[in-house]
């Protein structure tokens, strides 16, 4: 039986993956992010997705299907990626604060057996009302923002600066479910016989 791997860290895609029911290993990839800076945020997120699911797929058996992915956050063609700080944090939000921005998730998935792949990714336009300095710093406050690409969490007390946004709610979460699904099926994987059989 083909054994799921999630290659992340990341508690949302693992939270994500395990709402549709699968079993799964999760293994922390370690990619050096800094090496793929200059491409566009398409290319980026997607050879990004690739290269972590690609880093796992090298120390594990051989019938297992390694699941990659990547997010950041564009405005005005500047990339967001992780708040290194604070002040980081602070400076994110006061750009994205009364703007709409779009964030890209890519998706990667390899099937260690006969190394086929799927890449893609998925673009999501999100609106962001505008945000007062007290706001910010009460945000940031909160610790949320550390962790996540633009400094801001959907899912969580961040969904209360959102006006709307167009496309895959998933996707800003960092993991595009449509896609994923799209993706295990091209690659000849049912998920409805994945999650009751793996
Ligand atoms: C925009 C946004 C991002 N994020 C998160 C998703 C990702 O975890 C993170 C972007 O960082 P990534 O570098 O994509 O992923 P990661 O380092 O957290 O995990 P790994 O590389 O091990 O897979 O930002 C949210 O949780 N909510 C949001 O609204």
């Amino acid at each position: 039986m083909k054994k799921l791997i999630l290659a992340s860290q990341s508690p949302r895609r693992k939270e994500l993956l395990k709402s549709l029911g699968l079993s799964f290993q999760s293994i922390t990839s370690h990619i050096d992010e800094e090496n793929f800076h200059l491409q566009s945020p398409e290319d980026m997120v997607k050879a990004l997705a690739y290269a972590k699911a690609d880093a796992v797929s090298k120390g594990v058996e051989e019938d297992a299907v390694i699941i990659g992915s990547d997010t950041v956050v564009v405005l005005d063609n500047k990339i967001l990626g992780k708040p290194k700080n604070k002040e980081e944090a602070a400076y994110f939000l006061e750009l994205l604060s009364g703007n709409m921005h779009t964030v890209y998730t890519g998706i990667a998935i390899k099937d260690n057996k006969n190394s086929n792949s799927y890449i893609d990714v998925e673009q999501t336009q999100v609106y962001m009302k505008k945000l007062t300095q007290d706001e910010i710093q009460a945000y940031i406050h909160s610790n949320e923002p550390m962790d996540k690409a633009g400094a801001y969490g959907i899912q969580g007390l961040g969904a209360i600066f959102i006006e709307k946004i167009i496309g895959d709610y998933y996707s800003v979460m960092g993991f595009p479910i449509l896609k994923f699904y799209l993706g295990m099926q091209s690659m000849g994987i049912n998920l409805f016989d994945v999650r009751d059989n793996y």
